[in-house]
């Protein structure tokens, strides 16, 4: 099987062991147990499914039937949603965070104070300094509307240094581990420290080596409780943020990076554990990610746009891009902007794609691209 040519390891599936799954059978949808994954390999993947779906009724497996073996994400999601809910109605520490989010009650600022700002007048442009002065004046939160390829990224990497520099710590979480990874790998290169929680499996392979190397050498209690209970940074996803950490943790500021795709529920889990927040997204691009299981479903809402709908005197815009030449951006800005994202430069305005011509000599003249080129 492995020597097939459409073998597909096992691992480029990315199950990762104990994480909950779902046995249905092969070409039905109707699940028949839930468990975790006990072990994987190349070409073996081993469950353990202490719950029957079945009421009283023990699933039985046989060796003849196809199974299908998939990740129930949803299953950890939920008891977060819950969580989540739950203790910010109920327990009064989190009383000042319901104010802000069911209560809507407007967020505060300080003057505006330019310390800490000079470095960044050359490095970034008007809308990131803008961003990088509102979040050190923020009292509560701060919403950052980045538009595509607006440099949000490089923004956050900026006021995490920003924020560490005032000595402050950091709570940086994302919807996905490549998201959370996308902002690690800017602090590698501004030589900044950081925590990583999670399975190194889904790490990008940099960040995973820094993350094995310090992990490996975490090799009794004093160094791993130094390890998580000193560290000025942390980063997770959000589904992640329920770590034991979070138990003896607080942080100064939380920073939620794709937070307009995460629901409003999952995404209060993170903002627990700080006194202030930043929520990155663009509300404009895609929906919060949530499966659904029917068509009666309501439209799943995330904190950001709740947050941008409630007060919108807290969000600060990046609208230079530096991704799309202008005839590019002009139907981005017809169809979705309202002509508000600009290119940041000339050069940016004028790109152009060069197609090398051994390419076009290559396609026959049914060749997409020969079509796309035609005048007309
Ligand atoms: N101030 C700046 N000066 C020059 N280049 C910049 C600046 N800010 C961002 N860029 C460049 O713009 C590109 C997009 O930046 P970045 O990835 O941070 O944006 P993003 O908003 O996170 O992107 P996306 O919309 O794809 O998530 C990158 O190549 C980055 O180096």
């Amino acid at each position: 099987m492995e020597n097939s040519p459409s073998f597909i390891p096992l691992a480029s599936y990315g199950y990762v062991d104990g994480e909950p799954i779902i046995v249905t059978r092969h070409n039905s949808f109707h699940p028949l147990a839930i468990g975790f994954v006990l072990h994987t390999t190349k070409s073996s993947i081993t469950v353990y499914c202490d719950k029957p779906l079945q009421k009283g009724q023990q699933t039985v497996f046989d060796e003849k039937t196809l199974y299908n073996i998939e990740k129930d994400s949803y299953s950890s999601g939920m008891s977060s949603i819950r969580g989540n809910l739950f203790e910010m109605f109920v327990d009064p520490t989190y009383s000042r965070l319901k104010q802000l989010i069911v209560d809507t009650k407007p967020p505060g600022y300080y003057p505006y104070q330019p310390e800490y700002i000079e470095k960044y007048q050359k490095e970034l442009n008007s809308d990131q300094v803008h961003a990088l002065l509102k979040v050190n004046a923020s009292q509560d939160y701060t919403l950052l509307l980045g538009m595509p390829g607006t440099g949000k990224t490089t923004t956050i990497a900026c006021m995490i240094e920003m924020l560490l520099k005032r000595g402050k710590s950091i709570l940086v979480v994302a919807y996905t581990h490549s998201a959370v990874d996308n902002i690690l790998l800017k602090l590698v290169d501004k030589e900044i420290e950081f925590v990583r929680l999670g399975s190194v499996k889904k790490m990008h392979p940099r960040i995973r080596d820094i993350v094995e190397s310090e992990r490996e050498a975490l090799d009794n209690l004093e160094k791993i409780s130094i390890y998580y209970d000193s560290a000025r940074v942390v980063a997770t996803t959000a589904l992640g943020a329920n770590h034991p950490i979070f138990t003896r943790r607080r942080f100064d500021y939380c920073i939620v990076d794709e937070s307009s795709q995460i629901v409003l529920p999952i995404c209060i889990g993170p903002l627990k554990f700080s006194d202030k927040f930043v929520l990155v997204g663009d509300h404009y691009q895609l929906p919060p990610l949530f499966a659904q299981s029917d068509e009666n479903h309501v439209e799943p809402v995330s904190l950001f746009k709740h947050l941008c709908e409630a007060n919108p005197q807290a969000i600060t815009y990046l609208s230079l891009q530096y991704r799309m030449n202008q005839d590019i951006m002009l139907l981005t800005n017809h169809l979705v902007y309202e002509y508000r994202l600009l290119c940041a430069n000339e050069s940016v305005a004028k790109k152009q794609l060069e197609i090398p011509n051994v390419h076009l000599q290559e396609c026959d003249s049914q060749c997409w691209i020969n079509q796309v080129l035609k005048e007309k």
